[in-house]
């Protein structure tokens, strides 16, 4: 996908970050970088960080030191970067069960100050990009789990941001639209987003991503970009790493 353009800062950097939860080390001096226009996917066993990385990401959780940078400024100092600049879909999409898929995008996009002709068309924009259209006057409560999911995606994108954080994107969704949901990715990395996502689903990264990163036990043990002719071998990396065969990269 895109090459990365010396003459700006990455759309993500993180420099040592350390999390604890409930008291043990969740996340271990993680360093990573991404580009515009690169799609990184972050596998890793149950437990192994993923989710507590992409909420700190996400400026949802904050680390305990390290520096996460986005577009080159420290996020700690510009908080309200996280706001403009991310699209984040967590593990379960928050949703209101009162509110209707459209009033959801209406409010994700308020929050941003988005508003009339602008709001109207960005909104028509993801219902018809989401397939969401039929049902934009469906209470959230009612919708199905791929529904919830896809409104979930919709909200994320809505303001168009530089960083799409993505946190088992592909879960609930029918081989419908996991498929759309492979060529969305595509084409947003194409035009110059910058996609993290997580899964286990070891074919959703070699089908979309063109980066791999494999955390264990918080650590980073593995991040590489993923040529198509290296896609069988990804298996046997996750392996060996998920087993303790492979020495910390
Ligand atoms: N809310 C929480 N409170 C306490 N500890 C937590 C909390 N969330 C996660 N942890 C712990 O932090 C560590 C990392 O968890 P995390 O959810 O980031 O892993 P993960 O790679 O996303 O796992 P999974 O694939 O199961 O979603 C685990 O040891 C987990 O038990």
């Amino acid at each position: 996908m895109n090459a990365p353009n010396p003459a700006s800062p990455p759309v993500l950097q993180l420099e040592q970050v350390v999390r604890h939860r409930a008291g043990r080390p969740a996340v271990r001096d993680l360093s990573l970088r991404l580009e515009a226009g690169q799609v990184l996917g972050l596998l890793g066993v149950n437990g192994a960080g993923k989710s507590t990385t992409l909420a700190m990401i996400a400026g949802a959780l904050l680390p305990d030191s390290g520096v996460i940078r986005l577009q080159g400024q420290d996020f700690s100092e510009h908080p309200e970067l996280a706001r403009q600049a991310i699209g984040w879909l967590p593990e379960a999409a928050p949703l209101w069960p009162e509110l209707t898929v459209r009033e959801h995008l209406d409010a994700h996009g308020r929050l941003r100050g988005i508003s009339g002709a602008n709001l109207n068309a960005m909104r028509d924009a993801v219902l018809e990009r989401l397939d969401l259209k039929d049902i934009s006057r469906r209470l959230a409560g009612v919708l199905s789990q791929g529904q919830r999911q896809r409104l979930g995606l919709a909200c994320a994108l809505l303001h168009r941001p530089a960083l799409l954080v993505l946190d088992e994107p592909a879960n609930a969704l029918d081989p419908v639209q996991v498929v759309a949901l492979r060529g969305l990715l595509r084409e947003l990395a194409a035009n110059g987003t910058a996609v993290i996502l997580s899964t286990h689903q070891l074919t959703e990264v070699t089908a979309v991503c063109d980066r791999v990163a494999i955390l264990h036990e918080g650590s980073l043990r593995h991040d590489a970009a993923l040529p198509a002719e290296q896609h069988a071998a990804l298996e046997k990396t996750f392996f060996d790493i998920a087993t303790h065969r492979a020495q910390a990269a």
